[in-house]
């Protein structure tokens, strides 16, 4: 069995915090990855623009990670030439196989949250034609949808055994044991604005680089 299953987790990180890092550092052990790379996104296809900098959101994250060595961080959305529009998650998969080929295992990490969100994706149906998608748990999200067409698709890719990430080079949905971590990056940034402190829910570095900078109005 090889290890060389490339795991990307999207995010806006605006900032990172703890509820990506513990989730993503558990999952790396539950299926045996070496790795998992952070993908920050440029513009998030459905969000406010982030009240951090791009520039910012990729500091932070290199701060969360410099101990690490399971995380690191994949600047390709944030590198690509076009710049002006939405860093869509079917483009950067795509982009990945020509790179990459078509043989090598590749994975996309999601919360709970976006997994629901996934029926509003750009070209959502077509992504497991080019990865595996690997779901973190994340509390107050049900672990059913009412979304038929999600709910089918679900049972159509779904498997419980790990070895089928492993053997195969995308095409299967796998819902992981990950730790619940009740923290979002919305609360941080509403407290932090409230004055309120944030120092449990981020590393350290993080924490001081958001005081440095003055971000989230602290
Ligand atoms: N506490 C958490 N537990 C599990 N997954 C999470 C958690 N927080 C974020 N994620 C997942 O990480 C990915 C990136 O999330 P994102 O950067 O948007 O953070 P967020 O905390 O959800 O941000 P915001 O509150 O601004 O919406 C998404 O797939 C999201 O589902
Ligand atoms: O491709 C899409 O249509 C799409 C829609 C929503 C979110 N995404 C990606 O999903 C990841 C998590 O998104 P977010 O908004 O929770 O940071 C991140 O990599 C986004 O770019 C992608």
């Amino acid at each position: 069995m090889t290890n060389s299953l490339t795991a990307l987790f999207g995010g806006t990180f605006d900032p990172i915090h703890y509820g990506h890092l513990l989730p993503a550092i558990a999952l790396a052990k539950e299926i045996r990855l070496s790795h998992v790379s952070l993908l920050p996104n440029h513009i998030p296809p459905h969000k406010a623009q982030p009240e951090a900098t791009t520039n910012q959101r990729v500091e932070m994250i290199k701060l969360a990670i410099e101990n690490d060595p399971i995380l690191s961080i994949d600047m390709r959305e944030i590198t690509k030439s076009i710049l002006d529009r939405p860093s869509y998650t079917i483009e950067t998969l795509q982009a990945w196989r020509v790179e990459n080929g078509a043989s090598p295992g590749l994975a996309f990490i999601l919360g709970q949250d976006s997994l629901l969100s996934l029926p509003t994706w750009n070209n959502w149906q077509t992504l497991l034609n080019y990865c595996h998608l690997l779901i973190c748990r994340r509390p107050g999200y049900a672990e059913t949808t009412n979304d038929q067409a999600l709910k089918e698709w679900i049972t159509q890719h779904q498997t419980k055994n790990i070895d089928d990430l492993h053997r195969h080079a995308n095409g299967f949905i796998y819902f992981a044991n990950t730790p619940l971590e009740d923290i979002s990056a919305t609360e941080i940034r509403d407290k932090i604005s409230q004055k309120q402190s944030c120092e449990s829910l981020l590393p350290p570095k993080v924490w001081q680089y958001i005081q440095q900078h003055h971000l989230y109005g602290a």
